[in-house]
This record gives C-alpha cells, structure tokens and sequence, in this order.
C-alpha cells in the first residue's frame, strides 16, 4: 500500500441531488445518438448554472473554483433540435495538472482515458465569465485552437451579463465575435437572460459548422515573445478593445471586504465568528420546527396506541419504527439549516477567503490550501468531499485530504451532537452554540493533527502550496440555496426511511426477543416487582419489568457482552448497543437509544432527551451525567461510523488497505480520547 497505489477513476458517482435522473457516470464515448454539446471554461464561469437551467436539473454550483470535478449529462432540446449536453470541470488551460482537469481536457480533444481517439463533442459552448473577460480570454484561445483542430464548433456564451450590468461593464459581443472567430452571446444563467439566442445559435451551428478561429500572433513591439507571455498579451488587447465602458466597482468592493477576510488574524477569528453565528442560528431557529415534529410523532403514537391493542405490533409501529426513525427525522430541521447556511455561504465567494486564511495552518501540518473546500464540504458529507479531493494535484496530499476528511462533522452527527448537547444545556441556546462549535472545532483539529501525525510518518513530504483563485463576492441565489437544502436533506431522509428504517426494525426485535415473564426471572427480581405492585405502584412495576426484559434480550445480552470494553469510556449497556450499532451509520445511535429507552414507556409523549436525562442506572443514579454526555460527544466526533465512506475511500484510493487503515486510526482515536474525556471528566465533576 502506498501512495501511489492511489488510482483516480474519472467518473463515478454524483452529487446531484433527488430527482435528478440523468447522471453522467457513463463514458462520453457511449453510443449516443443525439449531438453532443459540452460546457467548457474557465473555473467559476458559471458552466453548472448554465447546465442546470438549461436542463431543469440540480447539479451543485458554487462561487468557488473547482466544484465540479466530473462530467455530468442532462438533455435539451434547443429549439426542435434534442441535444446531448455536458458539464466539465473548469479550467485555466489545456495543460490538465490534476485528476478533474483530464476529465475535461480529455473530453475537449477527443480521446479516452487511455489516450484512445474517440468523437470530440458535435460543439463546444465556451462560457465566458464577462466580469473576469481578460483572464477567461487566455483559455477561449487556446479552447477554439483545439476545437479548430478536432473541427468542433464553438459558441461563446458571455455570462453573468446581469453581474456586468449592474457595476457598469459595457461589452462589445460583436467585436469579440470577430476576435474569437465565433459567435458570442451575452446572458446570464442566473435570470435566464438571452438563453433564446445561445439556443437560436447552437442550433445554427450545430446545421452549419464553422470552425471557430483565433489569432493569437501578436505584432506588437511590446510583446514578451514566449507562447504564454504572447497569449496573455493578445488576451489584454482583446480585452481592452472590446470592453466598451468599464468599472471596476466589483473588485473594489471585493478588495475593501478582503483587506479583513483574508487577513492573517481579523481573517481567522472572522471566520470562527462566521461558524459561531452560523450555529447559533441553526440551533435557536430549529428549535420551533422541531418542537413541531416531536409533538407530531408524539400524537402518532397516541394515535396508535387508541386503534391498537397492546402487543407487539404496537409497539413495533410506535417505539421501533416512530420512535427510531422519528428519532432521527426530528433532527431534519437543523440539518436543513445547516445545508442552507452553508450554501449560502459557499455561493457568496466567502469560502475562497476561508481557505486562503485557513492556508497557513493547513500548511504547516502537511495539508494543501486545495483541501480546504473539500474539507468544508465534508461538513455536509464526507462522500462528496472525498470525490472533491480530485482538484488536488499531488497524490501525497490527496491521500493525507482523504485519511483526515472524515474527522469533520458531517450531517449525520448533527442528530448525535444535538440529543447530546440537549442532555447537557438545555434551552441555553448560546451554551449550546458553543459546545457545537466546540465538537466541530474538534474534529477540525484532529484532522490537523493527525495529517501532521502523518506528514512525520507514513505521508512524509511537503504539501504543494495553495494558488487559489479569489471570486468576487456575490449576492448568493436564494434559489440555488433552497433546491440544495432540498437535495441534501432528501438524502438523509431518504435514509432515514431506507437504512436506518430497516436497523431501527432490526434493533427493537433485537430489543424485545426473547420475551421474558415475571416467572423468568431471578427471585429477587421476582420480589422487588411484587413489592411494587402490593404497593399499588403499578408504574414503576411495568417499568422494572419492561427494564429486566430489556437485559435479558439479545439487545441487553449483546450490550453487556461489549460493556466492559466500553466502560473506561463511562458507557453502560445500553449506550453500547447505541455505539455498536452505530458503526453502520452514526445517526442510528439515536434511533437505538430512543428504541431502548422508549420500552415500557407507551404512549409517552416526552422526548427522547426527557427520557435520557431521567433514566438511571441499577443505583439509582443518572444514567447521563456531564462527563458520560461529553465522552459521548468526542467519541461521535472522532468515530469512523460509515460504511459508504468506507466504500469511497476505498475507490478513490483504490485499496481496502487504506480504508481498513482509516477505520482503525479514527476509532482506535476516538477510544483514546473518549476515555481522556470521561476520566478527567469525572475527576472534575467529582
Ligand atoms: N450573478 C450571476 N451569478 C452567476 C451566474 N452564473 C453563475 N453564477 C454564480 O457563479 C458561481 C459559479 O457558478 P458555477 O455554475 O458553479 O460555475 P462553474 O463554472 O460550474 O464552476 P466550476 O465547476 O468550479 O468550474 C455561483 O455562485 C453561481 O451562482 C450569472 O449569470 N449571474
Ligand atoms: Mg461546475
């Protein structure tokens, strides 16, 4: 096993959202009988914007270079005719330097992965951001030269024609048209402007190509003479010649916001305010919907228990299948907020600066800058992260971005992180904000840490040092914003529905066979309920006895098998199951405790932390204390608990030998400092 095992497949999974039928994880060499249109330029033109409105489906977008690192498909037909488009990676040149860009370059030229001619696309539409026009026109040449060579069409699409618009920038389309050899179509992808005409001119020239044609020879006495040096030169002079009336306001604007954002202090204690106030928010907005879901499920139950008797069937509906999958689901409305925040916050071109401040540290522990938005989005999904880590040139770093992308905090221990953080302050939103951040700030750290731990041992080398392209900033698109939350959420509904529906099931028959009677048990377990009942306190009764099945159930037996290796971490049985079982997803801890916890409860309308906080172990004493909730909290935070990641990192680094050496590093981690946690704890608390 070593680094470079790591394989780079070119396309594979997505990260479209539900809904989305067509994927492109099909080769473009496929029979295909529709012409084929491919979306090209630079990084951060708006090519994805453009694909998704034009073919009604939801790719991800985001004002950072690099978010799309695969092909995708969708089709469109402009005007009568049905055409077959595709969305590529951005680019800067042709020279492709990482994985994402030879998907792309590959794509343009007309081979195959293994260097095998295949058909180049029937047209190229060339998406020019027109607020960055100097540095889009160094690629467009160097683009219609190849296209010239494989004889496909160009149109030039001038985006962001709104943008331009809006700071003054007057545009001569013509007379770029004549520099560029093709025809230029101004409009904007976000508000749909003069999509009619990029439609009218696709179609011309798809029934009567012309190759496009550039000149790039320059004759000027200033010229620096070398082909890079000449092409920048032509770029500035077609850029000077047709940008009619010009203003810079947007990059003042963005130069005044970046003198604090990217500043080495202001810039990093912005962004801790940034995460701080994003989870604040998160967590005092969601509370109202949430409330809602809990009574919703809260009256399902009820509901449940008036039309059935008491039996198994009831309680497999109400606390296997309500109260494990409604478990998880009353989490949604934190995670919706958590997806929007951040999609906010990605389409507004703050998280370039994030990552440019975020550099330094990145560096000295062994990590490129290009992590960072991989990183960032592993706050989402470590999934998608992983497939992010193709813009990463060097296999070093890209496999030190892999083995660490999983310590940060994903959606799904979001539902983990909450009930914990409820047990501990509740209704303390600003308390609960900041244990938040803590648990994320964590999981950052530890990444940092350990790719340090592996840039001194088994990674060693330095990583490549960060050339980010800082965006203007934008007004982000609401839009964009909702259909991503909607997405994203899906998926862990979806989930919720699918995976842990079927442990939730699994769980509460583990929970309640086998059955045992009163006659079953010891004689002094015998006794105590007899006391009880004689007593007339028939509740407590019920409750021992729901509390002594639960033990002598495979749940209980296999809980009390795995406790003691657990126990150093203050976990009792029933957390244990709650930790095992959620080695196939995290968020399945949640639905097991509420399964545990909710036997012998019917028809309790209190929610799960309720339940938590009032359970007690065999002496009587709280079950959830402050150090047993905290060690909890770090050992969610630091767990490889994800078959899918699994899976990923295996494909991307083409090996079970890494991904079995990331389960075992991150778990062997989480148990280390799980118990520091618990130990110190309990010392302080006393
Ligand atoms: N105002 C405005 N913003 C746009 C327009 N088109 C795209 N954007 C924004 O520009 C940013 C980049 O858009 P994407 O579609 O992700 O760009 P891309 O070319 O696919 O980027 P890569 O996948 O990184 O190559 C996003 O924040 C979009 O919302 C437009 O016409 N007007
Ligand atoms: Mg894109």
């Amino acid at each position: 096993m070593s680094t470079a095992d790591i394989y780079l497949p070119v396309i594979d999974a997505d990260d479209m959202g539900p809904g989305n039928a067509s994927r492109a994880d099909d080769p473009l060499s496929a029979e295909v009988t529709k012409p084929v249109v491919a979306l090209v330029g630079n990084p951060n033109s708006g090519k994805t914007s453009l694909f998704n409105r034009l073919t009604g489906l939801r790719a991800h977008t985001a004002n950072f270079a690099g978010t799309t690192v695969e092909h995708r498909r969708g089709t469109v037909t402009f005007g009568e005719q049905a055409v077959e488009l595709v969305d590529l990676p951005g680019l800067y040149n042709l020279d492709a330097d990482t994985p994402d860009e030879r998907v792309a370059c590959e794509v343009i030229r007309g081979v195959d992965r293994s260097g095998k001619s295949q058909p180049a696309p029937d047209l190229l539409i060339l998406v020019i951001d027109s607020t960055n026009l100097q540095r889009n026109l160094f690629l467009a040449s160097q683009l219609i030269e190849v296209a010239k060579e494989t004889g496909s069409p160009v149109v030039a699409a001038l985006n962001m024609s709104d943008l331009a618009k809006r700071h003054g920038l007057q545009i001569d389309a013509e007379q770029l048209s004549t520099d560029l050899g093709c025809p230029v179509i101004p409009l904007s992808a976000r508000t749909g402007a003069g999509l009619e005409q990029l439609s009218t001119a696709v179609v011309e020239s798809l029934h009567a190509p012309v190759a496009p044609s550039v000149n790039t020879q320059c004759s000027c006495s200033g010229c620096h003479g070398c082909g890079f040096a000449q092409r920048y030169d032509w770029a500035e002079g077609v850029s000077q010649k047709v940008v009619k009336e010009g203003s810079d306001s947007l990059g003042r604007n963005t130069q005044r916001i970046d003198r604090f954002l990217t500043h080495r202090l202001i810039g990093l204690a912005g962004f801790a305010v940034v995460m701080f106030f994003t989870f604040w928010l998160i967590y005092s907005l969601a509370a109202y919907p949430m409330d809602w879901i809990e009574s919703l499920m809260a009256g399902a139950g009820n509901q449940l228990s008036r039309w059935l008797p008491a039996g198994d069937m009831l309680s497999l509906l109400a606390d296997g299948i309500i109260g494990g999958v409604g478990g998880v689901l009353v989490f949604l409305p934190q995670i919706c907020l958590l997806f929007f925040m951040l999609a906010l916050l990605e389409d507004s071109g703050y998280l370039s600066r994030a990552a440019l401040v975020m550099d330094r540290l990145m560096k000295r522990v062994g990590l490129p800058g290009k992590a960072f938005v991989p990183m960032l989005s592993a706050h989402a999904c470590a999934i998608p992260a992983i497939m992010a880590t193709r813009v990463i040139e060097d296999r070093r770093d890209r496999l030190a971005t892999i083995l660490v992308l999983p310590l940060m905090t994903c959606s799904a221990r979001v539902p983990v992180y909450a009930m914990l953080i409820a047990l501990l302050f509740s209704n303390q939103p600003l308390l609960a904000a900041a244990v938040f951040t803590g648990a994320y700030a964590l999981g950052i750290v530890a990444a940092l840490a350990m790719a340090w731990v592996f840039k001194r041992t088994i990674l060693p080398g330095n990583a490549r040092p960060l050339l980010i392209e800082l965006p203007d900033y934008k007004w982000p698109s609401l839009r964009n914003a909702l259909l991503q939350t909607y997405d994203r959420s899906m998926v862990f509904v979806k989930n919720a529905g699918g995976a842990i529906l079927v442990i939730s099931i699994v769980m509460w028959a583990l929970a309640t066979y086998p059955k045992t009677t009163l006659e079953d048990l010891s004689p002094s377990a015998r006794s105590e309920i007899t006391v009880l009942q004689d007593n007339g306190d028939t509740e407590a009764a019920e409750n021992l006895l729901a509390e002594r099945q639960l033990e002598h159930s495979f749940a209980g037996r296999i809980g009390q098998g795995v406790q003691p290796l657990l126990a150093p971490l203050g976990f009792d049985w029933k957390m244990s199951v709650g930790v095992v079982s959620s080695f196939a997803a995290r968020e399945v801890i949640v639905s097991t405790l509420s399964i545990l916890y909710g036997l012998g409860d019917e028809g309790d309308e209190a929610a799960l932390t309720g339940r938590l906080r009032a359970s007690t172990d065999s002496q009587g004493e709280p079950s959830f204390t402050t150090p047993v909730c905290l060690s909890l909290l770090v050992f969610y935070v630091l767990a490889m608990q994800c078959l899918p990641t699994q899976v990923i990192t295996k494909r991307e680094t083409g090996s079970w030998g890494w991904a079995s050496f990331q389960f075992g590093y991150m778990t062997a981690l989480a148990y280390v400092a799980a118990l520091i946690t618990f130990q110190t704890a309990s010392v302080i608390v006393g």
